[in-house]
């Protein structure tokens, strides 16, 4: 088939992912099943036949070290990597650190289903007193790119779009007119702005969206970028679909 084809990846599950907490900038590292999924991903893209010129990511490191374990099994661990905040998972605000089914049981479960999957309804802000404030304000890979004034405090998906959608479409798209063959690996939202953007979704039906981790997909698009096939996900079916029903109900009460 004809059409430019881009592979994303959410990464594998990290520790926070594995303990239920909303995570956002926090930078946890993989689970060891997170590393697993990684691996995995890493074999389904080999087996696929994918070879890759470029892999955009963010500056966290469960993102990051999914795309190395993916960059070893597919033998391109000198791919270049350009790894920028844009790409970061949506800042959580004052949930960070929070327990997604605790904080159900406390203001309910349609308030953390807005809270999570709302189109423009951020969380609450994260104040200077949070538990992670300085960790997350004062960490050195932020220093050069973002000035105090442009530090999120939290972020919608609205928000999350407005500076993922710049890179996107001023690094990421000429390189793939240029004929590039790309891997991004990121975060469920970050991805997930990318996935409306390019299906044109409405504001409420990106809301339905959840995107599993390890499991990479593909967009084909065509010469205007537009997609020809989207979501295509190098899984079983039966197994992608169960993925995305867990990651949305990780928001319930228990
Ligand atoms: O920040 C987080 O907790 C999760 C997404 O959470 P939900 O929006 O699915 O609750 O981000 P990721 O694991 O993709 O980096």
């Amino acid at each position: 088939m004809s059409g430019y084809k881009i592979v994303m990846v959410r990464h594998g599950e990290s520790e926070w992912n594995e303990k239920n907490l909303f995570c956002g900038w926090f930078d946890a590292n993989l689970s060891s099943k997170g590393e697993q999924e990684a691996v995995s991903a890493g074999i389904a893209l080999k087996n696929a036949g994918y070879k890759f010129d470029v892999a955009y990511t963010s500056v966290l490191t469960r993102a990051q070290k999914t795309l190395q374990a993916i960059l070893e099994q597919i033998g391109q661990t000198d791919l270049p990597v350009v790894k920028t905040w844009r790409l970061n998972e949506r800042h959580y605000g004052g949930l960070t650190g929070l327990n997604k089914a605790e904080t159900a049981a406390k203001y309910g479960d349609e308030q953390v289903a807005i809270w999570r999957r709302s189109f423009d309804i951020p969380p609450p802000p994260m104040e200077a007193d949070h538990p992670y404030y300085e960790t997350i304000v004062k960490d050195p890979r932020y220093a050069d790119s973002l000035t105090p004034e442009q530090f999120p405090k939290f972020e919608s998906l609205k928000l999350t779009i407005e500076r993922t959608l710049p890179f996107w479409n001023e690094t990421i798209v000429p390189q793939i007119k240029a004929g590039k063959q790309i891997l991004i690996a990121a975060h469920g939202n970050s991805l997930r702005g990318i996935v409306k953007h390019l299906d044109q979704l409405s504001d409420e039906q990106i809301m339905l969206l959840n995107l599993p981790t390890g499991i990479p997909f593909v967009y084909t698009l065509d010469e205007n970028l537009k997609p020809i096939k989207s979501l295509e996900f190098l899984g079983d079916p039966e197994t992608v679909k169960k993925a995305m029903e867990a990651v949305a109900a990780q928001g319930k009460a228990k």
